[in-house]
């Protein structure tokens, strides 16, 4: 069995497949940060040995917590590299790009073979640029929607954290910020497709906890894609054949 595990800011990830050739999904799940510890029990309901492979980006102490829940000798945490399973890395430096930005880049590249707009809403959310070729010529990291919520709350007197919905024309507090929110993720993802929008195919792949708040927004080619991450991490376990 291989256990695929995207470790995020707000939550854990995971997905369980058969290490045959059908490779089918055995179990999958998501634990907050407080639950990591009882990551283990799906140990209990599938025995066997266990590869696991992995992206972090919540902390050496997490991973830690993860290796050890799972009781397993070592975790393969994936490594942002200069290049990886059709994917090329033109970040500065390659290695301080975010492993699960990394994953979700090599699910981009083989769920869509043409020039892509990989865009992951998590706590915070990140929209990155795949060329057709597959090089990854850099992206955008801005605060998720519910970072974004939060931080005006935080930051102001009279802005209070509720719930307020989106309306084209916000006539009150609480709208006027949801909506607010809402419109600064869709117009930065609006105009970073506009770097790719000639090129033909080119695709919005979208996901991530937030993504379904303002999907409906977004007037470009779209593709909601749950967990493109762990697609890229089943790339990465060599468990996907390459179609790119
Ligand atoms: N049911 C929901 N409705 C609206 N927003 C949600 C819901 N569940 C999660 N979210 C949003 O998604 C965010 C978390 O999403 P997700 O679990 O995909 O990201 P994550 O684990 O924090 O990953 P990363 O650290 O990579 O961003 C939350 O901060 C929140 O904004
Ligand atoms: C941007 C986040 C927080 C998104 O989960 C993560 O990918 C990360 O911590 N990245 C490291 C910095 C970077 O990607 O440039
Ligand atoms: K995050």
């Amino acid at each position: 069995m291989i256990l695929l595990v995207d470790a995020g800011n707000t939550r854990i990830k995971w997905r369980l497949l058969a290490d045959d050739a059908v490779q089918a999904v055995l179990d999958e799940g998501a634990l907050g940060h407080d639950g990591i510890d009882t990551i283990g029990r799906l140990r209990e309901r599938h025995r066997g040995p266990l590869r696991v492979v992995g992206s972090n980006v919540a902390g050496t102490a997490v991973a830690k917590r993860i290796t050890a829940a799972l009781g397993v000798d070592a975790v393969e945490w994936l490594r942002p590299a200069p290049q990886a399973c059709g994917v090329r890395n033109l970040y500065d430096h390659p290695e301080q790009l975010g492993a699960d930005r990394w994953a979700a880049l090599i699910g981009a590249r083989h769920t869509h073979a043409q020039a892509s707009l990989v865009v992951t809403a998590g706590t915070a959310t990140t929209v990155d640029l795949l060329s057709a070729d597959g090089d990854f010529l850099g992206g955008l990291i801005l605060p998720g929607v519910d970072l974004m919520q939060q931080s005006l709350a935080r930051g102001t007197a009279q802005l209070p954290l509720a719930d307020g919905r989106y309306v084209p024309q916000p006539r009150r507090t609480v709208d006027a910020i949801r909506s607010g929110c809402l419109h600064a993720q869709a117009g930065a993802i609006e105009r970073m497709f506009r770097q790719i929008a000639a090129e033909p195919g080119a695709l919005c792949l979208l996901g991530g906890g937030a993504a379904d708040s303002f999907a409906a927004l977004l007037d470009i080619p779209l593709r909601r894609i749950d967990n493109l991450v762990l697609c890229g991490l089943a790339v990465v376990a060599g468990l996907h054949s390459a179609n790119a």
